[in-house]
């Protein structure tokens, strides 16, 4: 039994020189290993090569080298196969202006070879609540629309692997739940789901395990918690009841910074300092506090931490 749902090797990617521009390296020989069943992020700043990577995945760029098994099928010995098994829903809202939902989903289904007795094209558009603009033009349909309708085009051939290219880039948070409630749902029907996405409130959210790139090479690959644990600040934050007079004897490594309404936050390493000692020295300099809390790392921080040391 094959364990991952993706397995790359190796993977490299150079787009060609052209008269404008340079050849460039979108991939510099990336392993990564996507486990079946997960809810695994992709992430990475702009350019990293995630799109690349992606399209790769689905068939829509061609690699210069390395291994892609999808499902175990190998990309370049089954295509078919490997294809069958995984469906992207795209970042650009790249749909033909004059099909209706109902036919956009009828024609994909056709392109990947799904009989028509086995389409499920009206519980596709119940799912994404599209039911009742079945037969609108795509062109009249809102821009939030449009993107149900690429997640339910993902779907027609019911892939064990969906993946979504910044699926809520630009969308409104009632879309973004209800993508997010679709996501679960196929997730816990046991669908294995890729996303890429720019908020990294939501992959820390969403996904099991996260992997990030950067200049076309993975910088780190693990659960979502143990990378967060990885951080070793954390904030302090204080509300004084009125501003500290002169300047403040810290503990060594403690960094302050002054926020809106007066507020003090103090940056420490949670493995050399504890927050008592920062808030006895606050006490011994006379601070009165009317308020205190602790701000714990985020992914926001282990991505800039591991982006800024490699840039
Ligand atoms: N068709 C192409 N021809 C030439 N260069 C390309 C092409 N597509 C992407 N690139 C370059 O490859 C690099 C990786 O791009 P890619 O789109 O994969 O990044 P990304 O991580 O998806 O970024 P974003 O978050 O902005 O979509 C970038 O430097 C980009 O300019």
């Amino acid at each position: 039994m094959v364990e991952n749902a993706i397995e790359i090797t190796g993977l490299r990617k150079t787009y060609a020189a052209t008269k404008r521009s340079e050849a460039k390296e979108a991939l510099k020989g990336v392993d990564l290993a996507i486990p079946k069943g997960s809810i695994f992020g992709l992430l990475g700043p702009n350019g990293a090569g995630k799109s690349t990577m992606i399209n790769i995945l689905a068939g829509l760029v061609v690699k210069t080298a390395g291994n892609v098994k999808i499902w175990g099928f190998d990309q370049d010995v089954n295509p078919r196969q490997s294809r069958a098994a995984i469906g992207v829903m795209p970042q650009e809202l790249n749909l033909d202006p004059f099909f209706t939902p109902r036919s956009s989903l009828d024609v994909q289904a056709g392109l990947y070879g799904v009989p028509k007795s086995q389409r499920r094209t009206e519980e596709i558009l119940e799912m994404i609540g599209l039911s009742d603009k079945g037969e609108a033009y795509a062109r009249a349909l809102s821009g939030g629309m449009r993107r149900r309708l690429l997640l339910g085009k993902a779907l027609v051939h019911d892939p064990q692997i969906l993946v979504l290219d910044e699926p809520t880039a630009g969308v409104d948070i009632e879309l973004r739940q209800m993508l997010w409630r679709n996501v679960r749902k196929l997730n816990e029907q046991g669908k294995t789901i890729i996303l890429t996405t720019h908020y990294l409130e939501e992959a820390e959210e969403m996904c099991d395990e996260i992997a990030i790139i950067n200049h076309g090479e993975l910088l780190i690959r693990d659960t979502t918690r143990n990378l967060v644990s990885r951080i070793d600040s954390k904030t302090l934050v204080i509300e004084p009841v009125s501003p500290p007079a002169g300047t403040l004897s810290l503990p060594e490594g403690v960094e302050m910074e002054t926020r809106a309404g007066g507020r003090l936050a103090f940056r420490y390493a949670r493995t050399k300092v504890k927050p008592g000692d920062i808030l006895a020295k606050l006490r011994e300099a006379g601070v009165e506090i009317a308020d205190v809390s602790i701000e714990e790392p985020d992914l926001e921080d282990v991505f800039l931490d591991l982006t800024r040391s490699a840039a």
